[in-house]
This record gives C-alpha cells, sequence and structure tokens, in this order.
C-alpha cells in the first residue's frame, strides 16, 4: 500500500480563503495587516523565501515590504532599525530573515524585535510564553505541522511522538505542541543512538535536520505520519526533503511531500500570526 499524500499546498490555499472574513473586518476598521521582513546579506535561498512571502501578503490584499541590507550591516544599525518598526504602528509584524550573517548575533537581534511583533515566535519572552502554555505566537512551521495533522484527523493523544532535531525554531516549539496535545515525545538528535530504533517506534514522526534523505522507508513505523521538514537544495537545484520520499511512502500511513508539503503551510501560518497581531491592536 502506499501513503496518502498530505497536500500542504492545497491546504494552505485552504486557510488562506479561510481569512478573508478577518482581513475584510479588520480593512473595515481601517486595518491593513502589515508585515515588515528584514534581509541582510544576499544569500539566494533566503531571497526566494523572501520573494514568496511577500506574494502571498500582497494577493491578499494585506502590506509587506522588505528591507535588504549588506552583510556589512552593523548589529547596532540593525537594531536601531527594528527599534523604529517597534514604535511604526503601520507594522504589526516584523520579521528577521535567518540565519543573518555571522557577525551578527542573532539572539540579541530578535530580541530587540518586541514581543508583540515577533511574528515567528523567535523571541525569548515568546519562547517561554510557550513553554508555559501561554502562546502569544507559535512558530510558522511547528504551527503549520500541528494544522496538517488536524486535518488528516490524526489522533495524537497517546500517540508516539519522534522528533529529529532539537532546534529552537522547529524542533523543540514542535515537541512542546505535539506533547501538549497528548502525545508522548522523544526528541533526537544527532547523538542520538541507534536513531532507528526510535523512528520505527513513532506513530508520528516529525523531521527536521537539514539532512537530505536521512530518514528512509525502512526506519518507519508501518502506517506512520511522517512529517517531512528539510527543505535541501540537491547540486542539480532540486528540492529535496530529509526523507527519502520513494521509499518511505511504500511505508508510511500518509506522508508530506517536499516541495509541496510543509513550507507553504510555514508561510500562511505567517499571514495568520501577523493577522492576529493586527487584531490584538483593534
Ligand atoms: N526568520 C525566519 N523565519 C522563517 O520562517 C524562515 C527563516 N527565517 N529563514 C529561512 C526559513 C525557510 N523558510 C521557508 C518557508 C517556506 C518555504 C516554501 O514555501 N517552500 C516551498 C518551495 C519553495 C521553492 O521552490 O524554493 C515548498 O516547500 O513547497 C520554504 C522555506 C522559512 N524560514
Amino acid at each position: 500500500m502506499t501513503a496518502r499524500i498530505i497536500d500542504g499546498k492545497k491546504l494552505a490555499e485552504t486557510i488562506k480563503l479561510n481569512l478573508a472574513d478577518r482581513i475584510n473586518a479588520l480593512k473595515e476598521k481601517d486595518i491593513i495587516p502589515g508585515l515588515t521582513v528584514i534581509l541582510v546579506g544576499d544569500d539566494p535561498a533566503s531571497q526566494v523565501y523572501v520573494r514568496n512571502k511577500a506574494n502571498t501578503f500582497t494577493k491578499l490584499g494585506l502590506n509587506s515590504s522588505v528591507e535588504q541590507y549588506p552583510a556589512s550591516l552593523s548589529e547596532e544599525a540593525l537594531c536601531n532599525r527594528i527599534r523604529e518598526l517597534n514604535n511604526d504602528p503601520s507594522v504589526h509584524g516584523i520579521l528577521v530573515q535567518l540565519p543573518l550573517p555571522a557577525n551578527l548575533d542573532a539572539n540579541k537581534v530578535i530580541e530587540t524585535i518586541s514581543p508583540e511583533k515577533d511574528v515567528d515566535g523567535f523571541h525569548i519572552s515568546n519562547a517561554g510564553a510557550l513553554m508555559t502554555g501561554r502562546p502569544l505566537f507559535i512558530p510558522c512551521t511547528p504551527y503549520g505541522v500541528m494544522k496538517m495533522l488536524e486535518s488528516e484527523k490524526v489522533e495524537l493523544r497517546g500517540a508516539e511522538a519522534v522528533v529529529i532535531g532539537a532546534s529552537n525554531i522547529v524542533g523543540k516549539p514542535m515537541a512542546l505542541l505535539l506533547q501538549k496535545a497528548g502525545a508522548t515525545v522523544t526528541i533526537c538528535n544527532s547523538k542520538t543512538k541507534d536513531l532507528a530504533a526510535h523512528t520505527r517506534r513513532a506513530d508520528v514522526l516529525v523531521v527536521a535536520t537539514g539532512r537530505a534523505e536521512m530518514i528512509t522507508g525502512d526506519m518507519i513505523k508501518p502506517g506512520a505520519i511522517v512529517i517531512d521538514v528539510g527543505i535541501n537544495r540537491g547540486s542539480d537545484g532540486k528540492l529535496k526533503g530529509d526523507v527519502e520520499f520513494s521509499s518511505a511512502k511504500e511505508v508510511a500511513g500518509a506522508i508530506t511531500p517536499v516541495p509541496g508539503g510543509v513550507g507553504p503551510m510555514t508561510i500562511v501560518m505567517l499571514l495568520v500570526n501577523t493577522i492576529e497581531a493586527a487584531e490584538r491592536k483593534l
């Protein structure tokens, strides 16, 4: 049997349609949700994501501006610009594209963003709020994954969930959300001994390692839900997930593709968070 494909692109479109009422209600009060994206340096992959985000926002009638700075920008100048945006009432969300050039302290930069405008949910105060069960903004990628699991009606209570990757932006918040939904969660990392022993127990497997096709079908429990957060661009320019799709789809019960899986969901949850930020100002 071959796995059901979880179509993130389609689900993202459905969620966008359902946001129209909220956007219109804001417009009636003369509020247009606005996001400012800051891009430092000229990483071409980052430029593609930034452009995708901006297009999605403008298509829905939201404001989106992209500020691009050279890699030589000082931390001081960047933080001063963020402070100006913190004080600009037309800006509801501020996103600083990561990774930043090595000379900039990403933690310091993110902590300069007002938590009320931190639509990525990366600020230390928002990370703490999520951890203690009072989230202000849920990080977009794990938030999007939860929406996918919801749309698939995956029973998380009592499920064995395994998250591979323990980053602050995906793995850790993902584990918290799964745990809150009632799953028993294991977080694996690059030092985990016998990774396959863990993955084979997973009813829900979320892979966020940044290592192309490292999870193969033989590591998956038959019928498991497999969520592939990886976006690795091969030398041929093609996108690959962290999961080897061809072998995994023969074993899994349902699986997200790359592209067309988690990526489009991440962008739509950024929309959701920005709209929410604007609604809170009402
Ligand atoms: N502060 C910050 N917040 C982020 O959310 C953030 C970031 N920095 N840095 C980079 C990563 C990466 N990321 C993606 C979002 C959507 C797609 C996406 O839509 N991908 C499409 C394909 C796009 C393509 O073809 O290149 C897909 O998977 O179908 C990919 C990657 C957000 N990130």
